[in-house]
C-alpha cells in the first residue's frame, strides 16, 4: 500500500473533528421523528448492557471497596454519562478530538451535578475531567490532572475505527486506552466489524452497501487486497455520521493489544450480542424502557418508521411461524402475539455492521506482574465483611434503585 502523506492524514482527522463539532444535537421530539429513532436507541441499549455488565464484572472480581474510575475515550457529547452514573462510578475522564463535543459533554455533566444537588436524597455524583485532544496523536497520560491516575475501565464507543488510519495512530490509541488500566481492568468498545463490511463490499459490484438509512462505500482499489491500516471507506448514517472511517482488522488489534498486556475476552457481532443479552430478563426490560425496538404492528394512530413492507418481512415470518402447523409444540402453546418489538430491516442491517469487544489487562508490562482472579472464597469473605460495613449505605442504595 502506498504511504499516506502526513498532510493527507491530518486532513482525515480534521475532517472527522469538523464533522462532529458541527453536528447539531437534536431534542427528544426531533429525535422521535427521525427515521433511525429506534436504531439509535438500540445502539444505546447495546452500550448500556456492555457498560453495565463490565461494571458488574469489575465489582465482582474486586476485593476492595470499589471506587470505580473510568476513561471514556472519544466520549462525544457525553451520551454515556448517565450509564456511568447508573453504575455508581466514582471518577471519569472524558476525552475527544471535537472541542465542541467536549464542551457539550462538560455542560451535560454539570447539569447532572446541579440536578443531583437539588435532589433531596443522597445522590452521589462522580467527579470528572475533560480533555479535548486527538487520542490517536496525543498521549492522554500527560494530560490527566493526576499523572498517577489509574482506571478500572476504559471505554471507546463507536469510535475506535478512526485510529486504524495508520499503525502509529492505532498504537497510541491503544496505549491511551490501556496503559493506565489497573491489572484486571477492562478495555471495552463497539466498532464496525470489518469481516461483515468486507463481506458486504464483496457482495456488491460497486463495493458499496447500504439502504435508506446507511451506506458504506469502499475507497480503495482492490477489495481482495485490503491493507491492514488506512483501509478507508466512507460511512453515512442518516443525519448522524458522514465521515471517512477505517477497517479494523481484529487479529491485528488483538496482537497489538497483547503488547499492552491485554487479552481478548470476547468479540461479538451485534446480532450475536443482541441474541444473547436480550434473553436475559433485566436487559430485556431495558429494551422496552429505552424504546430500543419498534412496536409491530404499530399501535393505532401511529405509523411504522420503515418505508416498505420488505422492512418487516422477517418480523411477519417470525410471527406467522408461531401459528404455523409445523411449529414446535412448545411454540404452539403460544399463539401469534398481538404485538412484538422489532427493528425495520434497514435499521437492523445498519446496526449489524458493528461488534462489541472486551479486553482485560492480564499483565502489567512495566513490572511483569500477572493478573490472578481472586478466588471465590476470598470474594465471599470480602462480600460478607462488606455486608456489615455497608448497612448504613443500604437504605441509600435502595432509594437510588427504586
Ligand atoms: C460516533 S461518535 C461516538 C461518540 C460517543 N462515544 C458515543 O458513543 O456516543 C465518534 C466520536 O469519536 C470522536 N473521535 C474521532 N476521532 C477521534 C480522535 N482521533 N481522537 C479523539 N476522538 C475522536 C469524534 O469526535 C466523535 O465524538
Amino acid at each position: 500500500m502506498a504511504e499516506q502523506s502526513t498532510q493527507e492524514q491530518a486532513d482525515h482527522t480534521s475532517t472527522v473533528a469538523k464533522h462532529y463539532n458541527e453536528l447539531q444535537e437534536s431534542g427528544l421530539e426531533k429525535r422521535k421523528e427521525s427515521r433511525i429513532f429506534h436504531l439509535r436507541n438500540f445502539n444505546n441499549w447495546m452500550k448500556s448492557v456492555l457498560i453495565g455488565e463490565t461494571i458488574q464484572t469489575v465489582c465482582r472480581q474486586s476485593q476492595e471497596r470499589v471506587d470505580l474510575s473510568v476513561l471514556d475515550i472519544c466520549c462525544g457529547k457525553g451520551g454515556d454519562l448517565l450509564k456511568w452514573k447508573k453504575g455508581q462510578i466514582s471518577k471519569i475522564v472524558c476525552a475527544d478530538i471535537a472541542e465542541t463535543s467536549v464542551e457539550q459533554c462538560h455542560s451535560r455533566y454539570q447539569e447532572m451535578v446541579d440536578r443531583a444537588r437539588n435532589d433531596r436524597g443522597p445522590n452521589r455524583i462522580f467527579s470528572a475531567e475533560f480533555i479535548a485532544a486527538d487520542c490517536t496523536k496525543k498521549r492522554l497520560k500527560d494530560m490527566y490532572k493526576d499523572s498517577n491516575m489509574s482506571f478500572d475501565i476504559a471505554s471507546c464507543q463507536f469510535s475506535f475505527h478512526y485510529c486504524f488510519e495508520s499503525y502509529p495512530q492505532a498504537k497510541l490509541m491503544l496505549q491511551n486506552a490501556c496503559e493506565c488500566l489497573k491489572l484486571g481492568g477492562y478495555f471495552i468498545g463497539t466498532t464496525p466489524d470489518s469481516y461483515e463490511i468486507v463481506r458486504r463490499f464483496r457482495d456488491s459490484p460497486d463495493h458499496r452497501a447500504g439502504n435508506d438509512v446507511y451506506s458504506v462505500t469502499f475507497c480503495g482499489e482492490d477489495v481482495d487486497n485490503i491493507p491492514l491500516f488506512g483501509a478507508k471507506y466512507d460511512f453515512h448514517l442518516e443525519g448522524v455520521v458522514d465521515c471517512p472511517e477505517f477497517l479494523v482488522y481484529f487479529p491485528v488489534l488483538e496482537k497489538m493489544a497483547e503488547e499492552f498486556g491485554m487479552k481478548l475476552v470476547y468479540r461479538k457481532p451485534f446480532d450475536e450480542y443482541f441474541a444473547e443479552k436480550s434473553e436475559m430478563g433485566e436487559h430485556r426490560a431495558l429494551l422496552g424502557r429505552m424504546s430500543a425496538l419498534e412496536c409491530y404492528p404499530p399501535p393505532e394512530g401511529t405509523a411504522l418508521v420503515g418505508n416498505c413492507p420488505e422492512d418487516y418481512k422477517d418480523t411477519e415470518i417470525g410471527l406467522n411461524k408461531l401459528k404455523d402447523e409445523d411449529a414446535r409444540p412448545e411454540d404452539l402453546k403460544r399463539h401469534r402475539p398481538a404485538r412484538v418489538g422489532t427493528l425495520s430491516q434497514a435499521e437492523w442491517d445498519a446496526s449489524t455492521i458493528y461488534l462489541a469487544f472486551a479486553f482485560q489487562k492480564v499483565k502489567d508490562i512495566n513490572t511483569g506482574k500477572l493478573w490472578t482472579e481472586p478466588n471465590s472464597k476470598e470474594r465471599s469473605r470480602k462480600r460478607h465483611s462488606d455486608q456489615h460495613t455497608d448497612t448504613a449505605e443500604c437504605s441509600d442504595k435502595q432509594q437510588k434503585t427504586s
